[in-house]
Parts: C-alpha cells; structure tokens; sequence
C-alpha cells in the first residue's frame, strides 16, 4: 500500500479520485466556515499567574482549544522540527516503503489517510507517527534527525506539563494533580503532510473528529491555514501565527474534569494551492491508569459524568471505530448522567442542532 502515499503520487493526479471523494452531506461545505473568529491566546510569559489561569478555564470550558504564545519553546527548535518535516516527505519513494504500515499497533509508522483498515473514504492526508517516550527506546528507529526530534520533543514534554499544572489550577485542584493522576505519561507525535487537492470541497485532509488522548500541542505552518474546530454548531477556522502552539483538551481531560472542560471536535481541510505540514504532539496517560475525576470535582457536580475505565481500554476502543462516529466518551457515560440529558433534551424540545 505504500504506492498510496499522496506524497509519492498526489503531483501525478489531474483530478481527486473517487476514493477520496465525501458523500454530498459530508462534504466541508467551506463557504459557511466562519473565518474571522478566533480562538482565545494565552501568554504564558506574562507575570500574572491568575489571569493566566482564568483565560485557560475559560478558553477550556468554552473552546477547548487555545493558542499559548511566549511559552518557553525556542524558535530555533520549532523551525528545525518544521525542516525535518517538510524534508522527511520528499524522501524517495523507496526510502518511505520501508516504513509504510496501517497498523495502529506499529509504534513507529508512515501511513496514509486515518486508518485505511476501517475507512471508505480516505482523507488527503500522509502522516507519520512516532512514539517519543521514553526517547532512548524510539530514536535509534526514527527515520530522519532524531537529534533535531528529540530535543523538540523534551521541550514540548516541558511545556505539556505545565499547561497541565495550569490546568489543574483552573479546575482548582493543586498544581500537580494533572500530571500525578496521568502516571508516566506516553507522548505521540503525528507528523501530518497535506498536499494541495485538486478539489478542497469535496474531500478532508483529517475528517471532524476528537483527540483520545490527554492533551495536544499542535505546531503548524503559518503560513497555510486549515484546521477548523466546531464552536456553537459551527465551524470556525483557526488562524496560525508563527511562533505560537494551538492546544487542545483531548478526551481524557474532559473525562478527568468530569465534563467540564471540552474536547472539541475539530477537522483540516485542504486546498488546491498550497501543500500543508502540521506537527502534533499528543501527551497520553499511562495505558494503566485509571481515569477517574477527583472528588471535588463530583462533589461540586453531585454525579460521575462518565464510568471509570483505563486508557488501554479507551485507545482500543477508539482505533475499532471510524473517526467520525459519535463522540468516544458517549460509550463511557454513565446510566444517570444520559439518563438526565434525555430529561433535559425532552423538557427543552429536543437537540436544536
Ligand atoms: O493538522 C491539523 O491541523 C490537525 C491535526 C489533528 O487534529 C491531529 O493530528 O489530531
Ligand atoms: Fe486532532
């Protein structure tokens, strides 16, 4: 499957293939993208703690996503992951053969589209994915400068854990409890290629869909936009600013905050003129652990929003799915809390969306 890869073949292909094609109602329907909204941006340089907090509970609760600038990730390392990048997809083809897989299992992997085992529509998308920690166990396998990687992932990991210290804070529990709670946490890293797409409008680079993990800190070119994340029923496109990270709540957050900060559905889309890198890094509870809120937390909402489960479980059941299927934390939610929903939906004349 290897001769799938976009990357290889994409400058060949005069018009999109029918494989990639979306059925008319899944389609991106770009025009109705709003393009002037933006998502909240946190300093994290300034010398106020609290307002730093504030803006991450509210960005948090409200967006799921943010964008932190002034975060302690030099711009040398940002800019050298970004080459290692763009270089690593124009290797040979023969050279991106030997590391092609589609199976999730594979910890080191380039693959095509999402999972092509599952899917009947592909998406316009190459990705590479690594397993960053612990480092010495990965770099000897990676393919192109683990050294240029590595030093980006150990910066990364740093700002990861206090964005969680910050989190926690925001949720008023003690600086640590995040990162204690997530135990010897796995970092991810999908490197994503989007080619320009002779049709943007009928196809996806990554279709809608949430992160499984904990927390994601996405690098992306700035100078081509393309991701969007659904707010208030729409979709809103985000805008990329050179130097900064986009961050996300993924599942396990809003599991552990007992629903009250969001993982947000987000998708890329594609387009005819430009090629497209972004760098995902994704901080991932240990498989073990127990996802489980704090007290407080249930306390303060009187009920487990979700059952408790472990992260293996969670990751299994997330890659047996197709990525645009209903939210994977719906699968973990508790009889009561749907029970209360459904009241909730009948008395308010049903979901208006
Ligand atoms: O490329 C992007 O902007 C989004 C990537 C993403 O959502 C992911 O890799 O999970
Ligand atoms: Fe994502």
């Amino acid at each position: 499957m290897a001769d799938q890869l976009l990357s290889t073949i994409s400058r060949k292909l005069r018009s999109l293939p029918a494989s990639y094609v979306r059925p008319e109602s899944q389609r991106p329907r770009l025009h109705e993208v709003i393009s002037d909204a933006a998502i909240p941006t946190v300093d994290l340089g300034s010398p106020d703690q609290h307002q730093i907090v504030a803006q991450i509970a509210d960005a948090c609760t409200h967006y799921g996503f943010f964008q932190v600038v002034n975060h302690g990730v030099g711009n040398k390392s940002m800019r050298l992951m970004m080459e290692v990048a763009q270089e690593f997809f124009q290797l040979p083809a023969e050279e991106k053969a030997k590391l092609y897989s589609d199976d999730p299992a594979k910890k080191i992997r380039l693959s095509t589209s999402f999972n092509i085992r599952k899917e009947t529509v592909r998406n316009w998308r190459d990705y590479l994915r690594l397993h960053c920690y612990p480092l010495e166990d990965f770099t000897p396998e990676w393919p192109s400068n683990p050294e240029v990687v590595s030093d980006y992932c150990k910066e990364v990991r740093g700002l990861g854990f206090r964005l969680l210290g910050l989190i926690s804070l925001s949720l008023g529990l003690e600086e640590e409890y995040m990162v204690k709670v997530l135990g010897e946490q796995e970092q991810h890293m999908a490197i994503n290629y989007y080619p320009k797409c002779p049709a943007p409008d009928l196809t996806y680079g990554l279709q809608a869909h949430t992160d499984p993990n904990a927390l994601t800190i996405l690098l992306q070119d700035h100078t081509v936009d393309g991701l969007q994340i659904r707010k208030d029923d729409k979709w809103i496109a985000v805008g990329s600013h050179p130097h900064s990270f986009i961050i996300n709540i993924g599942d396990q957050l809003q599991a552990l905050s007992n629903g009250r900060y969001k993982s947000v559905w987000h998708r890329a889309i594609v387009n005819a003129n430009k090629d497209r890198m972004s760098v995902a890094s994704f901080l991932c509870p240990s498989n073990r652990v127990l996802i489980s809120p704090p007290e407080k937390l249930l306390s303060e909402a009187g009920r487990a929003m979700y059952k408790n489960y472990t992260y293996e479980e969670y990751y299994d059941r997330f890659w047996s799915r197709n990525l645009d299927d209903e939210h994977c934390l719906e699968l973990f939610k508790n009889a009561s809390s749907l029970e209360s929903e459904n009241q909730a939906s009948s008395s308010s004349g049903g979901n208006q969306s």
